[in-house]
């Protein structure tokens, strides 16, 4: 049984009266001890993935199908009580901690230490301080960081404090969206190597979360391609970077390696679309029935692709 299976998922937020489906049929699971990639890019609705998982979509957001089991439990038939007992402590997340994940006005140690407490109530203040010690002692700080104020530290520094709360309660499953992004090159290489040390020595489950597929090629065992809410392309991320399936993988990779020897983006196609499959405006291979139909999941080998052309239905 997969640790988290998430199954034909379509997530909507409405806005001004107009509803948009920000998440639309979205299925993949993720084993125990697997790292899961999911590149995609602005607005691909990775972020509401990672909210729909961890329960904390905002209140114009539904979801309208679908399911999200997380070892065997349906998360979105819990109620409150019951998801806080999993969220942060079998399921947490490496949130930006440019986006106010640390309170600024609060010294580190505080934090973790309520963090600890409030999801073990009836723990001593003693207890939640060495664990906050000890975990912050994992991502390479030391105690005097408990003493300090966000503004005192780095931007790398308080990427790792944030790494260390996502810690803190020993979770099996650990979402990180985006962790590194507003770091510069050579501290985005640090905590990336920092999670995967992590990952390794407790063999935790990851669901990397990313517009850049060329960051997790050391991190990751399989890739998930998500392109208008839906999964294009999933399967073992080295088949999926070396032969990728959905003319949008392609191009994905083409931009990265485009970009690594300076040129830039492939122009796009320019069409009108009002059905069908969701890459449709931008694919250079589009046939007749990729305008009526939305393209059903297909094995091709170890990889699943949605597209008719591609996926040999065409
Ligand atoms: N609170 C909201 N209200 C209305 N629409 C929203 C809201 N949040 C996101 N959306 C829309 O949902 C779609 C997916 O957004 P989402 O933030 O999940 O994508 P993303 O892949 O995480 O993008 P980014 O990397 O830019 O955060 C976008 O079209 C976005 O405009």
């Amino acid at each position: 049984m997969p640790l988290l299976d998430v199954r034909e998922l379509t997530v909507a937020y409405v806005s001004d009266g107009r509803e948009v489906e920000a998440v639309r049929d979205l299925s993949f699971s993720v084993e125990k001890g697997e790292s899961l990639a999911v590149v995609g890019e602005s607005g691909s609705g990775k972020t509401t993935l990672a909210m729909t998982l961890m329960g904390l979509l905002p209140k114009e957001a539904r979801v309208k199908r679908g399911d999200v089991v997380f070892d065997g439990v349906s998360l979105l038939s819990l109620g409150k009580e019951e998801l806080r007992r999993i969220r942060w402590r079998r399921m947490s997340m490496i949130f930006q901690a440019s986006q106010n994940a640390l309170d600024p006005v609060r010294k580190v140690g505080n934090q973790l230490v309520e963090l600890y407490t409030y999801h073990n109530r009836g723990a001593r203040k003693e207890e939640a301080v060495n664990r906050a010690i000890e975990t912050l002692s994992t991502v390479n700080l030391a105690p005097s960081v408990m003493d300090m104020y966000p503004h005192e530290l780095s931007g790398g520094m308080k990427q790792r404090v944030v790494i260390a709360a996502s810690l803190l309660l020993e979770p099996e499953l650990l979402l990180a969206d985006e962790p590194t992004t507003a770091l510069d090159v050579v501290t985005q290489a640090e905590i990336l190597l920092l999670i995967r040390k992590v990952v390794k020595e407790r063999g935790l489950t990851l669901l990397f979360i990313t517009h850049d597929v060329g960051l997790v090629a050391s991190l990751c065992d399989r890739v998930m391609v998500m392109y208008g809410g839906t999964d294009m392309e999933q399967g073992p991320l080295r088949e999926v970077l070396s032969r990728p399936a959905h003319p949008y993988t392609e191009r994905l990779i083409k931009t990265l390696r485009g970009l690594e020897e300076g040129r830039l983006e492939l122009e796009d196609v320019k069409r009108e679309v009002t059905g069908g499959c969701p890459f449709l405006s931008r694919c250079p291979d589009a046939v007749d029935r990729c305008y009526r139909e939305f393209p059903s999941r297909r094995e091709k080998g170890k990889v699943e692709v949605r597209c008719f052309v591609r996926g040999g239905e065409s």
